[in-house]
Order: C-alpha cells, then sequence, then structure tokens
C-alpha cells in the first residue's frame, strides 16, 4: 500500500468527497465509526472510563462522533474540547451540536486548572491533533500532553499520536501522546516507521475509510509499504518444462578464517530459495566445511586463510559477495581488482559495502542496480552520518540515484530505496536479530535475481520472504531461540503463505498491525 504524505491526504480527501458524491461529514462519521467499532468490540460494554479529548479541527470532529457512539452505548465516558483556538470547523461544529442534541455537554479545557483526573486504568482517546498539525503544540495544550502522557494511560490516538508530523521530523520531543496504539486513516504515515518516534508509536493498524483509490493512484506516491497483496503479483510461478539452468547460477563470494560460517549461511540460503546451481568462492580453509555443510553447492577456492586472487572459473549469472570475507589490505586490494572488472549483477552485504566504503572511487564501477544491503553502521560508513530518520532517508535516496543502485537499509522496517522510490516492508519482528541473519538475506536476494526476478523486486520479495519467516516462526518458537538457520527452516512456509487466500482477504485489517 502507499504511504501518502500530509498533503497527499488531504488532497485524497477532496478528491474522495468529490468523485464519490459523499459529504465531508459523512465521511467523518464513517471513519469514527469504525474507531468506535474497534474499540466496542474489544470492550464489549466494559465499565472503563474513557475519556475523549478532542481538538477543534476535524481530528477533534472524529472524536466527537467517537464520545457520541460511545455514550450511546452505555459507556463510562468523560469527553472534552482542548480550546486551543476559536478556528473551529464546520465538520467539528456539526459533531458539537450532535453531541449536545443527544444531551452530553463536552467539558471545555481552557487551562491547567480543566485537567481531568485520569487514573492508570482509564483509556484516553486522542482526537486532539491529526493530519492538520502545523506547529508543535503549545501552552497548555502541551502541558496536557505531557500530563496525559505522565499519568500512563492507556492512550489510543485517532489518526495519529498528537503533536507528531506525519511526514517531516519532530525537534520538541516533549510536546507529543505516546500513543499505546493508533488506528490511522487509509495509509501508514511514514513517521510511523521512523525509529526516531519509537516513544510515541507503539502498534498501530490502518483502518481503511474508503478513500477514492484513483486519485491515489493518479498522485503516483512514491512511498509503499509493502504488504501481503504487494508481495504476491511479483511471485514468478514454476514453468513445468524448465530445468535447474533456467533458475540460474548464483556464485557467492565470501568468508576467511573463522567466518566461513557466514558465506555457508549465505549459500544455503541461495540455493534454498531456488537458485538452479550455486557455487561458492572462498578462501581454501572453507573449502572441508561448505563441501560437506551443502552437499548442493560447488565451491572453487582461492588463497589458504583469506580472499586475495578473486580468479574464479565459474560463470555465473549472477554475484552476491561479501559475507565473512574480512577487509585485510590483500582481500582489499583483490576485491578492489574484482569490481572495477566486473560486468556481472551484484548483491554486496557486509565487508563487501566495508571496503566500498574505504575506497568510494569504486561505486562508479557497480553495475547498474547493484544491490547494497546495509546495516546501519555499514550505511554510515558509506554515505555518512545523519542529524534524524528523514535525512537518513533523504542523503540515502540521493546515493542510489547518484550510483543508480539499490539500498538496503536493515532495520526494524527495512526499507529499499531505489532512486526516489522507498519501499517499507511490513514482516519481520525482533527474532531476527540474530547473528548470521543478514548472510542468509544476502543468500535470499541473490539467489532471486539468478530465477529471474530483477533486483529491485528480489530486494523487496527477498526482505518480505526473509521477515516472515519470523512471523510465522514466533507463532510456534521463542525469540531467544530463532536463529539465522531457523530463517532457512521456516522458509517454505513463508512461500506458501503467499498463497493462503484465507490470509489474503485479511489485508487491511490486523495483517498490518504492526509492533515497534
Ligand atoms: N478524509 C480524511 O482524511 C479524513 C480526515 N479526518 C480527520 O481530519 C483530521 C485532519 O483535520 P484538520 O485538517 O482539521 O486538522 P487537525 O484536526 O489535525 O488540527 C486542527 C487545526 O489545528 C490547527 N493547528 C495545527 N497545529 C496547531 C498547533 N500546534 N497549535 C494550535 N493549533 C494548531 C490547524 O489550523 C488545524 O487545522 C485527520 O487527522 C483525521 O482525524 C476524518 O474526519 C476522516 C476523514
Ligand atoms: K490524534
Amino acid at each position: 500500500m502507499y504511504i501518502l504524505s500530509s498533503k497527499q491526504l488531504a488532497q485524497v480527501d477532496k478528491a474522495t468527497i468529490k468523485n464519490k458524491a459523499i459529504t465531508s461529514i459523512d465521511l467523518m462519521e464513517h471513519a469514527a465509526t469504525l474507531c468506535f467499532q474497534w474499540l466496542h468490540t474489544r470492550l464489549q460494554g466494559q465499565n472503563i472510563k474513557i475519556h475523549v479529548f478532542c481538538g477543534i479541527g476535524n481530528n477533534g470532529g472524529d472524536g466527537l462522533v467517537i464520545a457520541r457512539h460511545l455514550f450511546q452505548h452505555g459507556y463510562n465516558v468523560n469527553c472534552y474540547i482542548v480550546n486551543f483556538s476559536d478556528k473551529r470547523t464546520d465538520e467539528f461544529l456539526t459533531n458539537y451540536d450532535r453531541l449536545k442534541e443527544i444531551g452530553e455537554w463536552p467539558t471545555v479545557i481552557n487551562n491547567e486548572t480543566n485537567f481531568p483526573k485520569i487514573s492508570f486504568e482509564d483509556i484516553v482517546i486522542d482526537a486532539i491533533f491529526g493530519n492538520g498539525l502545523s506547529r508543535s503544540p503549545e501552552g497548555f495544550t502541551k502541558k496536557l500532553i505531557q500530563y496525559i502522557n505522565n499519568t500512563k494511560v492507556f492512550t489510543l490516538a485517532i489518526d495519529m499520536p498528537s503533536g507528531l508530523f506525519g511526514d517531516k521530523s519532530v525537534t520538541k520531543k516533549d510536546a507529543i501522546l505516546k500513543a499505546g496504539h493508533i488506528l490511522s486513516f487509509q495509509t501508514p504515515k511514514l513517521a510511523f516507521l521512523l525509529s526516531e518516534n519509537k516513544e510515541f508509536v507503539n502498534t498501530w493498524e490502518i483502518i481503511d475509510i474508503g478513500l477514492d483509490e484513483e486519485s491515489i493512484n493518479n498522485l503516483q506516491p512514491k512511498i509503499n509499504f509493502t504488504t501481503k497483496s504487494e508481495i504476491i503479483p511479483l511471485y514468478k510461478p514454476k514453468d513445468k518444462w524448465s530445468h535447474k539452468g533456467t533458475f540460474g547460477h548464483s556464485l557467492i563470494i565470501g568468508g576467511s578464517f573463522g567466518k566461513i560460517g557466514a558465506i555457508t549461511l549465505t549459500s544455503k540460503a541461495t540455493l534454498k530459495i531456488g537458485s538452479g546451481l550455486v557455487t561458492a568462492y572462498v578462501p581454501k580453509c572453507g573449502y572441508n566445511i561448505l563441501q560437506i555443510a551443502i552437499p548442493e553447492v560447488m565451491v572453487e577456492v582461492d588463497d589458504d586463510k583469506l580472499l586475495t586472487y578473486f580468479n574464479f572459473k565459474t560463470k555465473p549469472s549472477v554475484i552476491g559477495i561479501g559475507p565473512g570475507m574480512g577487509t585485510a589490505e590483500k582481500t582489499a586490494l583483490g576485491y578492489e581488482k574484482f569490481i572495477k572488472e566486473n560486468k556481472l549483477p551484484l548483491v554486496i552485504d557486509a565487508d563487501g559495502i566495508n571496503i566500498l566504503a574505504q575506497n568510494k572511487t569504486l561505486l562508479k564501477y557497480l553495475p547498474k542496480n547493484t544491490v547494497l544491503t546495509p546495516h546501519p553502521k555499514e550505511l554510515e560508513r558509506l554515505i555518512g552520518t545523519w542529524k534524524n530518520d528523514y535525512e537518513k532517508l533523504t542523503i540515502a535516496k540521493q546515493f542510489s540515484k547518484n550510483y543508480n543502485i539499490i539500498l538496503v537499509i536493515k532495520g526494524t522496517y527495512t526499507v529499499i530505496i531505489d532512486n526516489e522510490f522507498m519501499y517499507f516492508n511490513s514482516t519481520g519482528n525482533p527474532a531476527l536479530a540474530t547473528a548470521g541473519s543478514g548472510d542468509i538475506l544476502t543468500g535470499i536476494i541473490t539467489g532471486l535475481i539468478a530465477q529471474g526476478y530483477k533486483p529491485k523486486y528480489a530486494a523487496i520479495f527477498g526482505v518480505y520472504l526473509h521477515g516472515k519467516t519470523a512471523d510465522i516462526a514466533i507463532q510456534e518458537t521463542s525469540y531467544e531461540t530463532f536463529t539465522a538457520s531457523s530463517i532457512l527452516e521456516y522458509l517454505p512456509d513463508a512461500i506458501l503463505d503467499l498463497f493462503n487466500q484465507e490470509q489474503i482477504n485479511e489485508v487491511g485489517n490486523e495483517e498490518n498491525e504492526s509492533t515497534t
């Protein structure tokens, strides 16, 4: 699904009202009713005190609708108007009246003395600011946000945590509501996917409020959140007349004395994802290890303990290079020569990236669409430091553009960057933070390219499957005991899951719920 900016969302909002002949008040009623239903399904009428804080814009309007439904269903509700401005929107005013019509008068908060008592066991609904936030909250509104945060009460944020900008960085972190859960309208907001916002964004899910899909597509958004529905069309079905040559020949280069395990994992993953043939090119000390560990993989050797000459005879269709390779001087020299002469598609990881970072003049020799898979430290060596995640993404996009390469930035939400396009991955969990997990990813992406997937799609698809293995595994095993080898163990399930129709229909609901 697409990730839209605040400006794009406002445009789509207008287009929906025009194209779908729906009034803005009905759109609000629909969106906020879905939020009420979400809560009602979970609370089932329980007598918990619910505090609904409403701003004076349309986010506040949503809050008033939710409060009305809660009152009408007999909940124990306190509704407040956070009166930070007199520029109330029409939709807010209409819903203010509708609330009064059922005999409920919200409490107006004009200053700190009006703050209500909130207990830890209560629930707070945050409808103070949404997409319309134009500057950080100040005055008593800021104090109210801090007051709510200090109670440590469960907070349900409507559309966005108040004070958080959807698509730009926040400098004043003391004026943002810490949301326990977010019900966000139509598309995820970029802010939810960035580590610097982790205090404010716990779990979130998307509520499909029926905004006009055609208008969204017409905007040709450049930021994506890849879920199962985007992944399924990428899958290449197998032709019954195919043979092992059809699925390519991957050459996996890496390893050094003591780090043959890394390249063994990469080679295994390349084979397991379906590369027709796999050859590993390793130092001599890795020969027996690889031959015994993976009989299906062919092995060519270089010098004794370190890669030095890079003079393999194999004629592969794609090369995955870097895991366990080290950055010793003679390895770096051989690697540099290899990079300058190579014309084959490349996937570069770990020390392969580190050597490029040490000698950036090599970057111009990389074939177009080379895939680089840095973890945060490797990325920093490659592109320099950044002030916040927004800046990191801007620098990374420019880097991808300058060198025509695809960056796979590994993290909680791994993002694939191809020029101006960004694809945030939806799968994965902390189980993947384990030794060798990146080596496996390199193998998966290389093996997909061998089978004819375009590098960008191999990266998107590979990252999705890699994360999905951990999501499936965690239903039956523990985070602690999940290792890099477990990724390969669950890879068949991750692929089979693509064909599980029942869950396809779930996309758009719980499937997108995400924990950071
Ligand atoms: N189609 C949509 O996109 C829909 C949007 N809806 C709601 O509408 C929200 C957007 O509503 P609005 O555009 O009215 O904006 P908000 O309700 O987010 O903000 C209210 C107003 O406060 C003012 N403001 C911004 N920052 C301020 C600050 N720091 N201090 C004081 N005042 C400040 C602005 O003038 C802004 O218009 C969405 O987040 C969502 O909750 C829903 O009603 C459903 C439909
Ligand atoms: K909010």
